[in-house]
């Protein structure tokens, strides 16, 4: 596959926060293969600049055909910029993204077909009711006559929404309305789903339900790119993700992996009862794996960062023990998966 890209930013554009006239530039246009292991999605060097704003700024990544990638950032990271690019409702500034292997800036019709899009707000069709909705836009993707009503059938039951069928749209619970959102994003039968935030403001159970119906969706060999600003949130049904930041991606990977590498520090806790005084001497002397800037002492408890495995955090016990403290207990604590989102991103807004 050629890795140019399709659109050029000179450099002073690049320096100046680019264009902010959506001037897409598709010059030497590369001819796109498609393949079986052509990836579903694709960001290919995607940048979006809202005049100085660089709200995506070079994003690279692929999502093969049946994963869920959870595109993870705080608040006006760029997720929904790059996913509305996704969805063709947003150019990019330089760059491109790619569903199936077609292009967003030169085939958004094709693009289109293949894709479901979940926005982050459900719009205003207050006086319809669902049926109406998901009928509305059945029609809209030229489903007719038996196609339509079995599409219909299937995506009501698949979401849940039959009782809901005859309500108007205004009367809906917020996880309703996000199930009948979901259904819109799947009248088409489309092979990608984009879906942007979908279990913001939802209760517990409503967000187990939209988990399983993600999970059932990807089992069916549905791609799905799933934002959040929760990693928790979406680490479980994930099989990879990548974290944002101020436009740019820190990290990407399967959620296990990060979460190994940036795992270079875990935080050991023992209760000494006696010469707590002496102890940072001692942590200093049984030393490689001992973080010293980071020892803490406070009453009984001493905390320290630990790098070592379970047979050196023995060893640190049972010197201990040898230069006579009396260790009452030990505990680790290993980094949550907030921990290490916290450790990626810096908090940045932009
Ligand atoms: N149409 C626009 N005009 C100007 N600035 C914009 C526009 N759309 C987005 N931005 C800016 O781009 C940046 C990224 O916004 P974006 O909505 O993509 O972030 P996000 O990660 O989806 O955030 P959130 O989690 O809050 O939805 C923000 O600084 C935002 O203010």
């Amino acid at each position: 596959m050629n890795e140019q890209p399709v659109n050029e930013l000179t450099a002073s554009e690049a320096a100046s926060g680019g264009t902010d006239a959506l001037e897409v530039r598709s010059a030497d246009q590369v001819p796109h293969v498609h393949s079986a292991d052509t990836p579903s999605i694709e960001l290919r060097r995607l940048h979006r600049f809202f005049g100085k704003t660089k709200a995506v700024n070079d994003i690279t990544f692929e999502v093969q055909k049946g994963q869920v990638f959870g595109y993870i950032g705080p608040n006006g990271a760029g997720k929904t910029t790059s996913m509305r690019i996704l969805a063709t409702l947003d150019l990019p500034s330089y760059g491109d993204a790619f569903v199936d292997g077609f292009s967003v800036v030169n085939d958004p019709e094709l693009v289109r077909k293949r894709l479901g899009f979940m926005p982050d707000s459900f719009g205003t069709y207050r006086d319809v009711n669902c049926r109406e909705y998901l009928d509305f836009f059945a029609r809209a993707y030229g489903l007719v006559g038996r196609e339509r009503n079995e599409r219909l059938k299937w995506v009501i039951g698949f979401t849940g929404t039959e009782k809901m069928s005859d309500k108007p749209i205004r009367g809906l619970s917020k996880g309703m309305k996000q199930r009948l959102c979901l259904g819109r994003a799947l009248i088409h039968d489309p092979a990608v789903l984009i879906l942007d935030e979908p279990a913001a403001g939802l209760d517990p159970r409503a967000r187990i339900e939209l988990r399983k119906m993600i999970r059932e969706l990807a089992d069916r060999g549905k791609t799905i790119l799933i934002s959040s600003h929760i990693l928790t949130e979406l680490a479980e049904m994930c099989d990879a993700v990548g974290i944002i930041e101020q436009g740019q991606l820190l990290a990407t990977g399967h959620v296990d992996d990060i979460q190994k590498e940036m795992q270079t520090e875990a935080e050991l806790t023992l209760r000494i009862l006696n010469r707590q005084d002496d102890l940072t001497a001692s942590l200093q002397r049984l030393q490689p794996h001992v973080d010293l800037g980071s020892i803490v002492v406070d009453g009984q408890l001493v905390r320290f960062g630990f790098s070592g495995d379970l047979s050196e955090q023995a060893a640190i016990v049972s010197g201990l023990v040898a230069e006579g403290f009396q260790v009452a207990e030990v505990s680790a604590r290993k980094k949550s998966l907030e921990d290490v989102f916290l450790q990626v991103t810096e908090g940045l807004v932009q």
